[in-house]
């Protein structure tokens, strides 16, 4: 793959970032998270550029070039290579949040058949778990946490009208299922971002175990 970096993104910070990247997305994959070329992957660059992963590659196996450059509306930058399918739901996080730097979204089966079974109540709705506490700004097993469940569909503009709906209702959101198909969440770094992924599948097997235990 063949990318042109912009002249003001250090060719090296590209590579920081690709590796990253990649080395996450093996660790994910090796979890079993990533089925079938499933997920994607990125990490903001600068204001207006995000390193994200290439569409249909085995996320198992990334190197630096299966990632390539968009801008902030989701368009490739500097090469002609197709950007992840959902490459709009990334830069919609990078746009809203100036603050956020990592989008990782992931196909556990955890996640899948949680946003199915939640699906008609339309968010999962966790209180009383101390693992709430390893997502950003949350301080108590007190608080209730919402992820919402939104249905899923492939035309991507209407899965972001359906997170900036929610975030225009002046909502929190730290991360969303989408129906039948798997989990989006973001954070500040790399380290902060696995964390609420890993949280969140915890979180999500147990509701899952609660509800079969109390069938
Ligand atoms: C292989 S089916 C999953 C895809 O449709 C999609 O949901 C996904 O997560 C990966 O798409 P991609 O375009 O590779 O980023
Ligand atoms: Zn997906």
């Amino acid at each position: 793959m063949n990318q042109i970096i912009p002249p003001t993104i250090p060719p090296a910070l590209f590579a920081e970032r690709a590796d990253a990247i990649a080395q996450a997305a093996a660790e994910l994959a090796a979890s079993g998270w990533t089925p079938a070329t499933s997920s994607n992957f990125s990490m903001r660059l600068d204001a207006e550029h995000a390193a994200i992963t290439i569409s249909g590659r085995d996320k198992g196996h990334l190197g630096r070039d299966d990632i390539m450059l968009v801008d902030m509306q989701g368009h490739a930058v500097g090469t002609s290579a197709r950007p992840s399918a959902e490459t709009e739901l990334h830069t919609q996080i990078y746009r809203r949040w100036p603050a956020m730097n990592v989008v990782l979204h992931t196909h556990s089966r955890t996640q899948s058949v949680a946003s199915r079974l939640f699906a008609k109540e339309g968010a999962v709705r966790l209180q009383g778990w101390e693992l709430q506490k390893a997502i950003a700004g949350q301080t108590t097993h007190d608080s209730e946490l919402l992820i919402p469940v939104f249905p899923n569909t492939q035309h991507m503009p209407e899965l972001v009208a359906q997170v900036d709906a929610w975030l225009d209702a002046g909502k929190p959101l730290h991360a969303y299922l989408i129906d039948g198909h798997g989990i989006y969440t973001w954070g500040r770094d790399m380290a902060e971002t696995r964390r609420h992924l890993e949280a969140l599948e915890f979180l999500l097997g147990c509701e899952l175990d609660l509800r079969r235990l109390s069938a």
